[in-house]
């Protein structure tokens, strides 16, 4: 069982990760993404798809066209984990700016 995020943790969470919000009615956080167009969603995915991979963590996910919904939260922990907060900060990495 993986451990969930503790009270400290979770207080960080708008400092840690400012773009990201916690789920209504879920122990998970959220954030959605705007591109140029569907070809640089989809590579937004595929760089996120190697990142998952690559941490065995993986997200909960939907594109429409140029837009990309992300939720994280840990199957095994049953809610939020130090994972997801790997993970998000991954994928806010690969942004510019
Ligand atoms: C067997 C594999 O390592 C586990 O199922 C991993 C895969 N990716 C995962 N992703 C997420 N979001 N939560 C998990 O608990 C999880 N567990």
């Amino acid at each position: 069982m993986i451990a969930k995020l503790d009270a400290a943790a979770r207080a960080a969470l708008p400092a840690e990760l400012p773009e990201w919000h916690l789920v209504e009615g879920r122990d998970a956080i959220a954030r959605s993404f705007r591109f140029a167009d569907f070809s640089a969603a989809w590579g937004f995915m595929s760089r996120v798809a190697l990142l998952a991979e690559r941490q065995d963590h993986h997200p909960e996910w939907s594109n429409v066209w140029n837009r990309v919904e992300i939720t994280l939260s840990t199957h095994d922990a049953g809610g939020l984990s130090a994972r997801d907060l790997r993970l998000a900060k991954s994928i806010d990495a690969l942004l510019p700016g």
